[in-house]
């Protein structure tokens, strides 16, 4: 093994661990890993690629490295993620099987865990040989799912709908793109099928910042489902709109192309650092301010508010499949009540007249459905302004029997999918 991709192994040994047992968000702990500024760009997307993979497919994973143990009981922690990295490799990777297990071996000698050295040559010798049979009888959505999470989607979408959500997460989603005008254009000049709600839709892979009107300002990444709220607020010339927690500024950005006056407001200074980075490159203008959106007092209310509530980001596993080791009920929990009282509050915000926009980029109802239905319940200054399919470029399968835009990884598959997001429209009644 050269040094550069033991050195990358033993990154994405370091990462594992982060994720697994210390519920680091993985973007964060790939950001902040000390060794890998100094790897190959080649290589970083390697470690990136290897250690989703592993968190993809972990139930699929321990079950190959169970049954092909000598005697029963896991090994310990660090030896574990060895035997993970070294299957991922072999059975999703394609890697060759005697460069994954002595890449494994010499990972396992580097770190203080010579003894293992013949317990991993075997193991992966073995799922070598029997890994894609044992794959090919594997129930895969089902087992690298957590049963609470598998759980809470049965019981609010029923089996079907969950079976589509689960074979979703298995496969990484494309890289969507939102233009600030010429959407056939820039789908001609990206290479890019142009979907029906005006998103560009490329393959992942290669230097985003690489490809044609990056540099000059022309489009921004921005998920198919992510760029919906935006579009629904109608007419918005000269509008004021407040886009509450607007970090990193996606949505800010297309609020501004759409010709509103906008006051882009998020409590964390560091990630509003993002939004004005964002509009600097889109030139693109806003009023940009750090505060909390549940105490922040402006001269006097909006026109529009959108509320992109902080949320779970369940929607979000075939981009993030961390989320499905490092989120818990309580975090659903805790989150929910933060919604609430941002809700409440942009209630507030917004003119009588005026429309607000609620969404998370969660699939979990208590994120979503049952925030607007107790806000509706208990303050009747608010009415319900439902969302229409050709307001979504005529799709309809997003779109739930009360007019919310209630979208599952799973749905649109023959586009090549959609993230799990919430939107509710309503409006405040005059008077
Ligand atoms: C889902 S993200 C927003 C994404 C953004 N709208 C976009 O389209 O790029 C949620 C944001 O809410 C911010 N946030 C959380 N609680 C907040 C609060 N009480 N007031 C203002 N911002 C808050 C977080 O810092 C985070 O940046």
């Amino acid at each position: 093994m050269t040094d550069t991709s033991l050195a990358a192994r033993g990154v994405a040994l370091d990462l594992l661990r982060d994720v697994l047992r210390k519920s680091v968000p993985f973007d964060d702990a790939f950001d902040a890993h000390p060794e890998l500024a100094a790897l190959q760009p080649r290589d970083r997307g390697f470690v990136r690629l290897l250690v989703a993979t592993v968190l993809r497919r972990l139930g699929q994973i321990d079950e190959m490295i169970q049954a092909s143990l000598a005697k029963p009981g896991l090994p310990k922690a660090a030896i574990h993620d060895m035997l993970r990295l070294g299957t991922a490799q072999l059975v999703f990777l394609n890697t060759p099987a005697h460069a994954a297990v002595d890449t494994a071996v010499e990972l396992a000698a580097a770190r203080n865990a010579a003894p293992y050295k013949g317990l991993i040559n075997a193991v992966l010798r073995r799922i070598g040989r029997e890994g894609a049979e044992m794959a090919a009888r594997q129930d895969a959505g089902r087992l690298n799912t957590p049963d609470w999470l598998w759980l809470s989607w049965r019981s609010a979408y029923g089996t079907a709908r969950t079976r589509g959500i689960v074979e979703a997460h298995l496969h990484e989603a494309p890289l969507d793109i939102t233009v600030k005008s010429d959407p056939e254009g820039w789908a001609e000049r990206l290479g890019a099928t142009l979907l029906p709600t005006g998103s560009l839709r490329r393959p992942t892979g290669g230097s985003v910042t690489e490809l044609p009107g990056f540099e000059d300002g022309e489009w921004w990444i921005q998920d198919l489902a992510a760029s919906l709220p935006a579009k629904l607020f109608g007419d918005l010339a000269r509008k004021r709109v407040f886009d509450l927690c607007a970090a990193p500024g996606g949505k800010t950005a297309q609020l501004v192309v759409r010709g509103a006056r906008v006051t882009a407001i998020d409590r964390s200074a560091r990630r509003l650092e993002r939004v004005t980075e964002n509009l600097k490159r889109l030139r693109l203008e806003a009023d940009v301010l750090a505060a909390d959106a549940t105490t922040w007092e402006p001269e006097e209310p909006a026109d529009a508010v959108l509320l992109d509530a902080p949320c779970s980001a369940t929607g979000a596993i075939r981009r993030h499949p961390d989320i499905l080791r490092v989120k818990t009920p309580d975090d659903i929990a805790k989150l929910a009540r933060a919604q609430s009282r941002l809700l409440a509050r942009s209630v507030e915000l917004v003119k009588p007249g005026g429309t607000l926009i609620y969404c998370t980029c969660s699939i979990q109802p208590e994120e979503g459905e049952v925030q607007i239905a107790r806000l509706l319940e208990q303050d009747k200054r608010m009415e319900r302004w439902p969302v229409t399919a050709d307001e979504l470029g005529g799709l309809s399968e997003p779109i739930n029997e009360v007019g919310e835009v209630r979208s599952l990884p799973g749905m649109l598959a023959d586009l090549g999918g959609i993230d799990g997001f919430f939107v509710a429209r309503l409006r405040r009644r005059q008077g």
